[in-house]
């Protein structure tokens, strides 16, 4: 297992070129949002469109409206249980990331079927939270596309059978074999296993176990696969990196640190990687964050 390092984020997040419009950096399609998890999907759009994405578009449970709209304007809106709409913006979009605070009722499902029925091969599919366990439970199969799942430990217990105990890289791997696509196992040192090898995130702490940590990282993921999309999995493993990085920067002065910091401070961070290590005096991720 290869330790991550700031390189991946130097490797990534290049200069935006000047001949370019919105679309050039990506559409993306964050489904979830129940009537009891709207906070999920809304920290998960607000981290895509602070990580870049061109143009994002919730698909979520209508009460979470107006909360959306006030924290995020940037971000478009249609009812998850509303099917043309939601075929239609499948349909147009780069990147899809579902499961943030989707929840497992019966309309979750629905939903969810909806989704994994109606992606296409070329595009990127996040599956994150309750999707993941959505998937275990009830024996669905992978959608098409290129796959991400985000599972935090449990998750992952329920999608390869694997008791959280003897969730070694062996094992793991050939989980992630069989099931096809990436694997972010997401705990303390997160570990990422993808078909071209196993990565380790060497960063990151305690201050970090705050509820919407991952639906924020799976807006990450979402919105640096739909800007980045040359780097194909290199933009999977510079989000886990930055995710953690700019955690680690609030956690000097904070106990612990709030999930909405993260994407608040990532267009500040990523300006610091675009300029580069020889612009500072420690380094890059040494300077200060505004967020
Ligand atoms: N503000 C919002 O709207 C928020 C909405 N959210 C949304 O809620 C949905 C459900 O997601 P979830 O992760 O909260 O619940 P679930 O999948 O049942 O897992 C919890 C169970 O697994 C166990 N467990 C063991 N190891 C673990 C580990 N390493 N990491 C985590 N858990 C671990 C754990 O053990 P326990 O804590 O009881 O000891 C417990 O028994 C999902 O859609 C998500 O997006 C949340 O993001 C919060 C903010
Ligand atoms: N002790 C810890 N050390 C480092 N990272 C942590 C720790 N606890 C949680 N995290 C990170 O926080 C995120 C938690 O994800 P998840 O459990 O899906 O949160 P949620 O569903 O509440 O948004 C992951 O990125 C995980 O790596
Ligand atoms: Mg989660």
């Amino acid at each position: 297992m290869k330790d991550l390092t700031e390189q991946i984020l130097q490797d990534v997040i290049t200069t935006r070129p000047q001949e370019s419009f919105k679309g050039t950096f990506g559409k993306v399609l964050l489904v979830g949002g129940n009537h009891q998890f709207g906070g999920a999907i809304i920290m998960a759009a607000t981290a895509a469109v602070n990580a870049g994405a061109g143009l994002v578009t919730v698909a979520c449970d209508l009460v979470n409206r107006t909360a959306l709209h006030a924290r995020l304007p940037e971000a478009m809106v249609i009812d998850f249980s509303n099917q043309a709409a939601l075929l239609e913006m499948l349909n147009g979009v780069d990147t899809i990331v579902v499961g943030p605070g989707l929840g497992e009722e019966e309309q979750s499902l629905a939903v969810l079927k909806t989704v994994f029925a109606n992606t296409k091969p070329t595009q990127t599919v996040v599956i994150d939270g309750s999707a993941i366990t959505l998937m275990a439970t009830h024996q669905l199969a992978a959608p098409a596309g290129h796959l991400v799942f985000t599972p935090h430990q449990m998750e992952w217990q329920r999608l390869s059978g694997i008791p959280i105990k003897d969730q070694a890289e062996a094992l793991n791997q050939a989980a992630q074999e069989k099931l096809g696509g990436t694997v972010v196992l997401k705990r303390h040192h997160t570990e990422i296993y993808t078909a071209n090898g196993t990565f380790r995130l060497p960063i990151g702490s305690a201050a970090q176990a705050v509820g919407g940590m991952g639906d924020t990282l799976a807006g990450m993921v979402g919105g640096f696969c739909a800007q980045f999309k040359e780097a194909g999995n290199q933009a999977v493993l510079a989000a886990v990196y930055a995710h953690s990085a700019i955690a680690d920067q609030i956690a000097k002065d904070q106990y612990i640190v709030l999930p909405t910091q993260i994407a608040t401070a990532l267009p500040s961070f990523m300006k610091k990687v675009e300029q580069g290590p020889a612009t500072h005096h420690i380094g890059f991720l040494g300077g200060e964050l505004r967020c």
